[in-house]
């Protein structure tokens, strides 16, 4: 079952995320407040978590035996592996001198002897316990061909490995809590081959963009067998072939992705949907080519292999170092989908696999030295929340009213409908009652009413079908409204990166990229339906090279979202056009059914069919109403988020204007100065992780009152002895009185600085009366603006005397 309405990718570009089921905005919760009991089963999380590395050593196969060839790498403990030097060459005394072995400490060390039960209890295990507390996990397999990756990640029917393994646990573990929580699962197996992305579950379909991987083909899962069966049937559509190194050799990574969205079943909880998700990858093997003999077509796979492991490996290196600005994960398209098993918000555990022999001792070497690099590297672990509060708050109680109202109604149309056209027979002719004999004309009266009742049946039940139609056209409509939503929030939200960016880069005198101006672009010709060009989002514009990575990855995101939205703008369309058809169909089967209605039993289901619609579309725009708002109170929030970075811009500016005045060597106006400490004195605010906290407590901005707005002010210092918080509108009035007798007290008759004069020197002519939508306050505005033209002046030449 394949969602209808596909949901936004909106972090794209991180490993494939897929939203949930329903398009709410993922909240990343890191205050861990609400942490359930599976906290205290996963008390080893900490915020940073380091990749978790195990290393696995296959046995020597048979055909290596009969060649006689020896073990030279051991896990020597339950940690340490050893990998010895080859036979000493004699003619080679440096070689000779050479340490004999090297050594490695892992997380985990696994020898020949270790079963798939105990790698997937000691590797994958107790990590189901994130993915259902709502975390991300990723556990994949790493090593060059032979060593045993499809091994331990597939397995074979008769002795499974960790993806089989991992899907049975989390379902038994799912169904042990069905009684508290209701649980919904999707998955998408994935597979990347030279480069392309192809469903393994759908094959048929192509090549798939990596941004629309995971929407798409995300499925709906109803229980253990089916997923199973899906990812047997993933397997068999793996590219596998045979090379001289492995009869067998995977020529592809196979990524198994499962989302599992665990909401609870009791009322009185908060409506928190925790969005866990596990990632659980079979890399192809990273061969070199004269080791698998590997011709043409094999040849041109293993530089693809190559190209994404060797993308891997850099990644590595550079995470490994700490050097985080300088991973490119856009090298790939595996580096891509692995962003956030790397460097992002998840649970990873990297299996290596080496083969034991001397013949592979180098791709061995470089394995181990790979794996040990990567114990360097640490995410970011939070816990993933999808707020739906509308669903279950004050909006559940009412939706449940309705629902059960509907249910009634929806019973009793069935029974009068089925008693109208005889089913169970009328009233006055029960079943089983006795059959009086009729005479023929009686005979022919009740046939005639019988086929009008007939007619009457299949009319409601065409009106019926056309409700429906219309429901479900208006839910579609709603989700793709949530859609459209979330992605307005989502480009806002990167907007602010990109901005941030180019006023720093205007700070610094470079010369502006105009990276928005170029996203304008782009919306203008999607706006034309003219094809949104491809490589927008694969590959870079070349100046977009020395872009940090974060504003790199946000303009990718932004040519994602524009492209959506536009997607979405057609999608929208195209259900409001059906909704309208719909609409007329029914309006024309309305008008015709009361013609045909004739008993007074036949008026009142038409009227029930009528209020069971009504209250159907009661009900869907009550979630609408919800939707909205909650979308409005994130808005506001991001508009804070906003105001904040225009305020600290004009920070700067006026810092740098005053440096300027002083280089210059110029007095800056008494009434100036003055303001100036008006403003610096609100700016001697707590620390932002205080003002947020405290934001976050009350949750919206208030602007009520007169008087401009003011930012909110917090300080411990401010918390009253009762530990409650002073009010946040006597801190604004307190501020705003202090600050008009400052500015009257300073204003001189006819000045040009006078108050009226800066609140609307922002040309904007704003700073009094309450906006709905909070406004900057005024004063940043203006004192810029004084403080330009009071540098203008001093270029021109001062002339205080005319203020
Ligand atoms: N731990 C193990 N115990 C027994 N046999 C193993 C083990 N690991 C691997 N093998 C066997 O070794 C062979 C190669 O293993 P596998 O196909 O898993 O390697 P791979 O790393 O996935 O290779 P490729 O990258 O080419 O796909 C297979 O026949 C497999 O059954």
């Amino acid at each position: 079952m394949v969602k209808k309405v596909p949901a936004p990718l909106i972090s794209a570009g991180r490993a494939t995320v897929a939203p949930p089921p329903r398009v709410l905005p993922v909240l990343q919760d890191d205050s861990l407040t609400d942490l359930d009991d599976l906290e205290s089963s996963t008390n080893k999380t900490n915020k940073q978590s380091r990749l978790t590395v195990a290393l696995r050593i296959r046995p020597l196969s048979k055909q290596e035996k009969d060649k006689g060839l020896t073990k030279i790498a051991q896990a020597v403990d339950s940690q340490m592996v050893v990998l010895q030097e080859p036979e000493p060459d004699r003619n080679d005394p440096l070689r000779q001198k050479r340490q004999q072995e090297k050594q490695f400490m892992f997380d985990m060390a696994f020898d020949e002897f270790i079963d798939q039960d105990e790698i997937y209890n000691k590797t994958t295990k107790d990590i189901l316990d994130f993915v259902l507390g709502g975390y991300h996990a990723t556990i994949f397999a790493y090593g060059p061909t032979g060593a045993g990756k499809t091994h331990t990640m597939v397995g074979y029917n008769s002795n499974p490995g960790i993806m089989v393994r991992a899907l049975n646990d989390l379902f038994q573990r799912m169904h042990e809590a069905a009684e508290e929580d209701q649980f919904d699962v999707t998955m998408s197996y994935l597979e990347v081959y030279n480069e392309n992305i192809r469903d393994l579950l759908r094959p048929g379909t192509g090549h798939l963009d990596l941004r629309e991987d995971a929407r798409s083909n995300e499925i709906k899962v109803a229980g253990l067998l089916e997923v199973m069966n899906m990812l047997q049937k993933g397997n068999k559509n793996r590219t596998v072939e045979a090379t001289a190194a492995n009869a067998t050799s995977s020529r592809s990574h196979a990524l198994l992705q499962v989302n599992v969205h665990r909401r609870s079943k009791m009322k009185d909880v908060k409506g928190k949907v925790k969005a866990g998700r596990l990632f659980m990858i079979d890399l192809a093997g990273s061969e070199r080519a004269s080791q698998t003999k590997n011709r043409g077509q094999r040849l041109n796979e293993g530089a693809h292999i190559n190209r994404s492991l060797l993308a891997l490996a850099n990644c590595i290196n550079a995470l490994a170092k700490g050097d985080a600005k300088y991973v490119n994960f856009r090298d790939s398209k595996l580096t891509r989908l692995l962003k956030d098993a790397l460097s992002g918000n998840c649970k990873t555990v990297m299996i290596a696999h080496i083969a034991p022999s001397a013949v592979q001792r180098e791709e061995s070497f470089n394995t181990l030295v790979y794996a040990d690099r990567a114990k360097n590297i640490s995410n970011k672990l939070k816990k993933n929340v999808v707020d739906v509060k509308y669903h279950v708050t004050q909006y559940q109680e009412i939706i449940n009213d309705l629902k059960g109202e509907i249910q009634r109604l929806k019973t009793k149309i069935d029974d009068e409908g089925d008693e109208l056209v005889g089913v169970k027979g009328s009233k006055s002719n029960p079943i089983g009652g006795p059959q009086k004999k009729l005479s023929p004309e009686e005979e022919a009266r009740r046939k005639a009413e019988q086929e009008a009742l007939a007619r009457l049946k299949a009319l409601q039940d065409d009106l019926v079908q056309t409700f429906k139609k219309q429901m479900d056209l208006k839910h579609e409509l709603l989700d793709v409204e949530n859609s459209m939503l979330a992605l307005a929030m989502e480009y806002e939200r990167q907007e602010l990166v990109v901005k941030e960016y180019e006023a720093d880069q205007a700070l610094r005198g470079r010369k502006p990229k105009k990276l928005l101006a170029k996203l304008d672009k782009l919306r203008e010709n999607c706006g034309q339906n003219s094809p949104a060009p491809d490589d927008l989002m694969d590959e870079p514009e070349p100046d977009e090279d020395d872009d940090p990575e974060d504003v790199a990855q946000a303009m990718d995101e932004l040519t994602f979202i524009i492209r959506e939205q536009t997607r979405y703008d057609d999608m929208k369309a195209d259900i409001e056009k059906q909704l309208d058809e719909c609409r007329h169909k029914a309006k024309v089967l309305e008008e015709e059914l009361p013609q045909q209605i004739n008993t007074q039993e036949q008026r009142e289901v038409y009227m029930l069919l009528l209020r069971v619609h009504e209250l159907e579309i009661e009900r869907t725009e009550l979630q609408r109403d919800a939707l909205l708002r909650e979308h409005q109170l994130r808005r506001r929030d991001l508009l804070l988020v906003r105001h904040e970075m225009q305020r600290n811009l004009c920070d700067q500016i006026i810092t740098r204007q005053r440096q300027l005045i002083s280089d210059n060597g110029g007095a800056v106006p008494e009434d100036l100065e003055k303001l100036y400490e008006v403003y610096v004195q609100e700016l001697q605010l707590p620390n932002r992780e205080q003002e947020r906290r405290l934001s976050g407590e009350l949750n919206l901005f208030r602007y009520e009152g007169s008087g401009p707005a003011t930012r909110m002010t917090s300080s411990k210092s401010r918390v009253s002895s009762d530990g409650k918080l002073p009010s946040l509108q006597n801190q604004q009035n307190t501020l705003f009185i202090k600050r008009q007798a400052l500015m009257t007290a300073n204003r001189r008759p006819n000045s040009d600085m006078s108050i009226k004069s800066f609140l609307s020197a922002d040309g904007l002519g704003r700073g009094s009366g309450v906006s709905s939508v909070p406004s900057l306050p005024p004063i940043n505005g203006s004192a810029v603006a004084a403080g330009r033209r009071l540098i203008d002046d001093q270029q021109s030449g001062p002339n205080y005397d005319a203020m």
